[in-house]
């Protein structure tokens, strides 16, 4: 069966870098190329983890394009989440400067053209806030016909975020950016922290990636430390939330969740800015909505949590020649 290509557009980031990890371990898979934005870093530290990412895989023939350095409103991210994921983005081990630059083109620019190259043939996984997809589909009609899939790791559904009770991080990043994507009728796949909550790589597991003669899980021993204090502290927990590669694995094989369609939108203001509203009642509302005659997405609802972190860990503990 021919491979999914693949953007990756991406905050790395401790889950993001093992989510590209994993990805280029993933034989369903093409990855065409990363795009980056701000979140987890501001977007150029995000370009320099990317490129340095590509170094560490081996894969410097893919592109890296860079992407808004601010939200819609042209607001820098208010809080950048150094406390998560170190000032460095991966666990302060201080990755030294990447050989190679990002490519001339922006990330809409490079959103733009390889969905033009490959209509119906691109699936986009959006790691981060939504801007650089929300520019690209405010820039060409055709962008929301022509993606194959947008698979976004973000919001919250039916429970607390994870930056206050309201709103989790990405979507808290660029609620208008998030707002355009959900309701751009593009087919989307939403994974939120309802789900990736679900998802942990345990204290355990980070000890058997250690002892590993594989590259890739060597790599992820080192920089995630500083990720598992982060929850060891906030959560009481012996493991980390697997936020980005479970987005990952919804782009790799999709029936490992259950989704419910409805139309989500997204507060852009007040006390719950960032929050993800899901219509999914079925109740013929007796007066016109904010969610009335808009396209669907698909949340997912449920997740088979054990079978995710297995195929990360299978992943990353095999070596591809
Ligand atoms: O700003 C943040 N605050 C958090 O508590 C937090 N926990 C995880 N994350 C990152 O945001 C995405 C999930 O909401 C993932 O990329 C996490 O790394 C967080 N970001």
């Amino acid at each position: 069966m021919a491979k999914t290509k693949l953007i990756i557009d991406t905050d790395p980031g401790i889950d993001d870098a093992m989510a590209i990890l994993m990805a280029f371990h993933s034989p369903e898979v093409e990855i065409i190329g990363l795009t980056t934005i701000f979140g987890n870093v501001p977007t150029s530290l995000a370009t320099h983890n990317a490129l340095h990412l590509l170094e560490v895989i081996g894969r410097e023939d893919v592109p890296v394009a860079q992407g808004c350095t601010m939200s819609l409103k042209n607001v820098p991210k208010v809080r950048i989440a150094d406390f998560v994921h170190g000032k460095d983005g991966l666990g302060n081990t201080n990755p030294s400067p990447p050989k190679r630059k990002a490519l001339d083109l922006s990330a809409k620019e490079f959103l733009l053209k390889m969905i033009n190259t490959f209509p119906g043939e691109v699936t986009v996984v959006a790691l981060g806030p939504l801007t650089n997809i929300a520019m690209a589909i405010r820039a060409d009609p055709m962008f929301a016909k022509n993606v194959k899939q947008i698979v976004v790791l973000g919001g919250a559904f039916f429970v607390n975020g994870n930056v206050n009770p309201a709103s989790e991080a990405n979507i808290l990043g660029d609620p208008e950016a998030a707002d355009i994507v959900f309701t751009s009728g593009a087919d989307i796949l939403v994974v939120g922290i309802n789900i990736t909550h679900q998802v942990v790589m345990t204290d355990d597991h980070l000890k058997q990636l250690g002892q590993s003669e594989s590259a890739f899980a060597k790599y992820v021993y080192e920089i995630s430390h500083f990720y598992f204090d982060y929850h060891h502290e906030a959560y009481d927990m012996k493991g980390v939330y697997l936020h980005d590669p479970t987005a990952l694995a919804a782009a790799v094989d999709p029936l490992l969740f259950t989704f419910a369609e409805g139309v989500v939108r997204v507060q852009v203001d007040g006390i719950s800015k960032g929050m993800t509203i899901f219509n999914n009642t079925g109740k013929r509302w007796g007066e016109v909505t904010e969610w009335c005659n808009k396209p669907s997405v698909k949340v997912a609802v449920t997740v088979d949590a054990n079978q995710i972190t297995d195929m990360l860990m299978e992943r990353l503990l095999t070596d591809v020649k």
